[in-house]
Formats: structure tokens, C-alpha cells, sequence
């Protein structure tokens, strides 16, 4: 709590100080400006009755109203522009924090989601927490002056008035730090129905909900989800009503009597009519006041208890370590080599890997096949230090992956993943996203295109290759305008993604895990004939479940149950018969046969 404090405190004073610093004086104006107009208005009645002149005083009455009047406007301008800058802040150093996990883990933990998901709605009440913040310290001048004008004319009162908010300070605390441990309880719920809601209109789940009729059941789901969640809100809005309500009749109940004795002390004669004019403002702006200050106190400390998510991701540490002096990585010579690596998933995940040995040596072409769920992804993961090895190591040239920063080693390596994004953006910046120093230069963009095979298909749409590849951002158009986009088939769309990674065609390692899977016959060889021409001498691992596209590689690895089996070439591996030639033939003979 303290640490969020101080974190959204040197947020704000880096983000705006000459903001802060303003806004601060208008609240300090705007906080002090009722007391005066309480006590001026205290004077002019007293020097009314003792018949004494109150020209000045009227006009610094009237000054004090104009400045009543334009300051809060002044306020709300300034903390909004305060709010919109300290949230952009937040949020960039958020998403930079979010950035800088090296590997995959974090974005497979539900808890790690649940807590970026607060986070950034922490971002953007950031906003709502300054004005808190300020809010409070408004509060805070406003109720000192008030009291100490109410002490003047009666400390009992005053210590009564005070006494009795002490109650609402109690649970004000106690039901924010409720609020924030419902919505921490709620957040899965709110983040399945998120999801539910995704699946019910996006266009990737729109045919096999179409097809299997699952909308119904995944609306019924969604509901479900949402139900859950407004039932733990509801409870908790009522447990407010019923603290809230109890608290307002002992407010009022204070404040009635409290106001029976001025006018009673009045009659006696005890006050006079300014007293009794200042006592009635007094009670109800500290009131007034005390309530204001306490629920500010109570909502900035629950935002700063969501505000906590926020600390807790920026302060995170480092999901796999990096190096503090890494080994600088030169372009490969010899060779990768696995050794004897482990790996699960996390503790409570069965063994993927259990102990591998291979070697990938510099040039060579090598091939990994196996069965569904061998692990054969999982090697690719770890080789882009996605994960690191569970036990054992990973060597490129013979320097551990571990001691080399991951951006260095990420860029040495071009690769198509299985499961590669298709970015709503042009074709262009589809395959720039590769390397992003061809974001400009459309030669190379198009020759790398030319090499996937992607280049006949992307130069005649609309744009060419400006085209939109997506039809999400057409807002405002009919369905057939220039820029509405085009959707492209899975073939192609794999395409794109080659073309991406051969924008690096440089790099020292080339990965392709199961590029060709959508693409045609002619299109596959096709693919496969450039790639050994270009990448001759270069080193590439290949992974495939078409035997027919891996069996020109320099050297075929059968990975199963998390070893190597098999190593070879693919003569090699007919000859010796293991499940590489059982799978061939296989394959071979659903061809011919
Ligand atoms: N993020 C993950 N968390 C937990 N388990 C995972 C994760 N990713 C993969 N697995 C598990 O690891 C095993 C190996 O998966 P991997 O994707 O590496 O296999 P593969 O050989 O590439 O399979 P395929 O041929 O089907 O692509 C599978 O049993 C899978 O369930």
C-alpha cells in the first residue's frame, strides 16, 4: 500500500510537475475559499446588528463568490488534463513493464492475467486517484478551518461533531477494502465472460459456432460468468446501503442536536446572530466536509489497492534471468547444441523433454519429426529462449543461452511458428513485422514476398501491397470501398508468414515449424526448392509432419516420449527402420496405393 502510494505519487510528479504544482494552488484555494466566505459572512452580520460600517468587507464577500465561482471550474479543467497525462504514463510504463518479460510464463498464468487485467483498469482511474488525492487535501483545509471556527464558539460541539465521524472513517476503510477484495474475486469471472463475449463476435469463431449452433451455449456461459460476478458486486453494494445508512442517521442525528443547542444558547443569549449564522455553515460544511474527506480517503485507498496491481507487475521481477553482463553473440560458426535438456511446463506439468541431445551444426538443413505433442514446438520455444531448459543446457557456439540478452539471440534467429499471428494491419507491415528495418522499404518487403510465393497474390489486390489485411478498421464504408480490406485464406495467409521470417534470410538460424501445412502441392515444393537454394550453407532446423518436404535435410531427428530417437539422414533412417521408415511409408503409401 505504501509502496503504491509512493509509486502513483512519483508517477504523478514525473508525468505533469508544473500541472501538479497548479492544480495543487487551485485546491488549496478552492479549499480555503468557504471558510473565508463563512467567516466574512460571520463579520458583516455581527458589524449589521452593532450598526458598524461593512463596505469593505461586502466587497471582499463579493471578490471571495467570484473566486468561489471560477476556481472549481478552473479545478475540474486542470485535473482532468492531470488525469489524461498521469494515465498515459501509467500506461506506457505498464506496457513497457509487460514488454520486458523475456519468455512466454507470465502470459500463460491465469493469476499474472487477472492481475494486468486490474492493472490496467488502475491505469485508468489513475486519473480518479489524483483527483482523490487532491480531493483529500482540499478535504482535509476546508474541515481544519471549519473546525477551528466551530471550536471558537463551542469546543464541546466541536469535539462531538469530530467524535462522531470517527464511526464513518472505520467503515469507510473497511468497505473499500472490501470493494477491492471482491473485484480481485470477481476478476476470473469477469475475464471468462470477457472471453465469451470475444468468441460471440469475432469472425475466426463465427463459422464453428454457426456450424455446431453454440451460441446459445456460449451466450448461456457468458451470462453465467456475468451472473456470478454482478452477485458478488450486488452483495457488496449492499453491505454498503446498509453501513452508509446506518452512518447518515448518526450524522444527522449529531447534527440536529447539535444545532438545538446554538439556538437554544442563541435565546440565552450565549451567541450572537453572526455565531449563530457561522455555526449552522460550520456544522453542515464540517459535515459536509468530514463525509467528503472520508469517502476521498476511502475511494483513493482502494484505488490505491488496485493502483497495487500495477506496482506489483512494473515491480515484478524478471521472469527468466537475464544476464547482467551478457556473453555478446557472434554469428554462428560451429553449432547449437542441446544438451541434455529437461523440460516441463511448470512443476505440476509432466516431463515434455527428458533429456535431448542435438546437435543443429552451422550450414546444415536439420529436421525434427515426431508424433503430436512430442515436443517438437517446445524445442523451438526453448532455442528462442521463450522458456528456459528445466534442467540442462543449451549452447550456441558453446555459450549458454543463458548468458547472452534474448534480444541479441532473437535476432540472429528467423522463424514461422506454427500457430503465427495474423496482424490486422497491410501486407506490407504483415510482413515487416519480420524485421522492422524493412517497415520503408518495399523492395526488400516484396522480394522476401517473392520467395514465400506470396508476391503474385499480395501485388493484385486493391492496394497491392498497402492493402488492408483485415476488414476491421473499414468503419464508415460500405463493404466494397478501396480501403475496406481483404481477407486472406489460410495457404496464403501462411505465406505471409514466410515471407516474414525470410525477411531475415541473413540470420544465423532459420526455424520453420510446419510452414507448409496449409500451402498447395505445387506451392510447397515451390517453397522447399527456394529454401534450400537460399538458404544453402545456412543453418535451419525444419519441422514438418509431411515427410516428403524434410527428407532433402542434411540430418532428420525422430523426437518421442522427450527424447531423441532416431538421427539421420533420411537413406539412412529407411534403412534402419525405426518410426521414421514406418511413418514414411505410411505417408508414401497413401499416395500410391
Ligand atoms: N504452454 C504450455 N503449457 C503447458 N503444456 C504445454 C504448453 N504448450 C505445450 N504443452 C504440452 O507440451 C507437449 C508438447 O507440445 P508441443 O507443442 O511441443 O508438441 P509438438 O511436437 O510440436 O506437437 P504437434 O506435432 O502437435 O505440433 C504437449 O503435450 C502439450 O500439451
Amino acid at each position: 500500500m505504501r509502496r503504491s502510494a509512493a509509486e502513483a505519487g512519483g508517477l504523478v510528479w514525473r508525468t505533469a510537475p508544473a500541472l501538479t504544482v497548479l492544480y495543487g494552488l487551485t485546491t488549496l484555494v478552492e479549499a480555503v475559499a468557504p471558510v473565508t466566505v463563512a467567516w466574512l459572512t460571520k463579520s458583516i452580520l455581527d458589524r449589521l446588528v452593532g450598526d458598524e460600517p461593512i463596505a469593505a468587507l461586502a466587497a471582499a464577500l463579493a471578490a471571495t463568490g467570484v473566486v468561489v465561482a471560477l476556481v472549481p471550474q478552473l479545478g475540474r479543467f486542470l485535473s482532468n488534463d492531470l488525469g489524461r497525462r498521469v494515465s498515459l504514463g501509467a500506461s506506457k510504463r505498464l506496457f513497457t513493464a509487460t514488454d520486458r518479460f523475456v519468455g512466454l510464463a507470465p502470459f500463460e498464468n491465469p493469476s499474472f492475467l487477472d492481475r494486468l487485467r486490474l492493472a490496467q483498469q488502475g491505469v485508468s482511474a489513475a486519473g480518479n486517484l489524483v483527483t482523490g488525492v487532491f480531493g483529500l487535501g482540499r478535504g482535509a483545509v476546508s474541515l481544519i478551518g471549519f473546525l477551528a471556527a466551530l471550536t471558537v464558539i463551542s469546543p464541546v460541539v466541536t469535539v462531538v461533531v469530530a467524535v462522531a465521524a470517527i464511526p464513518s472513517l472505520w467503515a469507510e476503510f473497511g468497505l473499500s477494502r472490501n470493494r477491492a477484495g471482491v473485484m480481485w474475486q470477481i476478476a476470473p469471472h469477469q475475464r471468462r465472460e470477457f472471453f465469451y463475449g470475444q468468441l460471440l463476435s469475432t469472425v475466426e469463431a463465427a463459422k464453428e459456432i454457426r456450424l455446431f449452433n453454440l451460441g446459445s451455449f456460449l451466450l448461456g456461459r457468458m451470462l453465467g460468468e456475468r451472473g456470478t460476478a454482478d452477485a458478488a458486486e450486488r452483495r457488496m453494494d449492499r453491505k454498503d446501503l446498509l453501513t452508509r445508512a446506518g452512518l447518515e442517521v448518526l450524522g444527522a442525528l449529531v447534527t440536529g442536536g447539535a444545532l438545538v443547542w446554538a439556538l437554544l444558547a442563541a435565546r440565552r443569549n450565549q451567541l450572537t446572530i453572526g455565531d449563530v449564522s457561522m455555526f449552522i455553515i460550520a456544522v453542515a460544511a464540517v459535515r459536509s466536509a468530514l463525509g467528503g474527506l472520508i469517502r476521498d480517503a476511502a475511494g483513493t485507498h482502494q484505488r490505491l489497492l488496485m493502483f497495487g496491481h500495477f506496482t506489483e507487475i512494473v515491480h515484478s521481477a524478471p521472469d527468466l534471468t537475464v544476464a547482467t553482463e551478457p556473453v555478446a553473440l557472434q554469428g554462428l560458426r560451429g553449432s547449437i547444441e542441446l544438451r541434455d535438456v529437461w523440460f516441463r511446463y511448470s512443476d505440476d506439468h509432466p516431463w515434455i523433454l527428458r533429456g535431448v541431445d542435438l546437435t543443429i551444426p552451422h550450414g546444415a538443413a536439420v529436421a525434427l519429426v515426431g508424433l503430436n505433442g512430442a515436443g517438437k514446438s517446445t524445442v523451438v520455444k526453448l532455442l528462442c529462449r521463450l522458456y528456459d531448459p528445466t534442467r540442462g543446457t543449451i549452447l550456441w557456439d558453446g555459450t549458454d543461452l543463458r548468458d547472452v540478452d534474448p534480444v541479441r539471440l532473437r535476432e540472429r534467429i528467423g522463424a514461422v511458428f506454427q500457430d503465427h499471428m495474423a496482424y490486422d494491419f497491410t501486407a506490407a507491415d504483415n510482413i515487416a513485422v519480420g524485421d522492422l528495418t524493412a517497415l520503408d522499404d518495399l523492395d526488400r518487403i516484396s522480394a522476401a514476398a517473392v520467395r514465400a510465393g506470396a508476391h503474385d497474390k499480395l501485388t493484385a489486390l486493391p492496394g497491392g501491397y498497402g492493402t488492408m489485411l483485415t476488414r476491421m478498421f473499414a468503419a464508415g464504408q460500405g463493404m466494397d470501398g478501396p480501403d475496406t480490406g481483404v481477407m486472406l485464406s489460410g495457404g496464403q495467409w501462411q505465406r505471409v508468414a514466410l515471407a516474414r521470417a525470410f525477411l531475415r534470410d541473413a540470420c544465423d538460424l532459420m526455424i520453420l515449424d510446419e510452414p507448409s501445412s496449409g500451402l498447395d502441392p505445387e506451392a510447397e515444393h515451390d517453397v522447399h526448392e527456394r529454401m534450400l537454394k537460399h538458404r544453402a550453407d545456412r543453418t535451419s532446423l525444419l519441422i514438418s509432419h509431411r515427410l516428403n518436404a524434410v527428407r532433402e535435410a542434411d540430418r532428420i531427428a525422430v523426437l518421442d516420449e522427450g527424447v531423441i530417437t532416431e538421427l539421420g539422414g533420411h537413406d539412412e533412417l529407411i534403412e534402419a527402420g525405426g518410426v521414421y521408415a514406418r511413418l514414411f511409408k505410411m505417408q508414401a503409401n497413401g499416395y500410391t496405393s
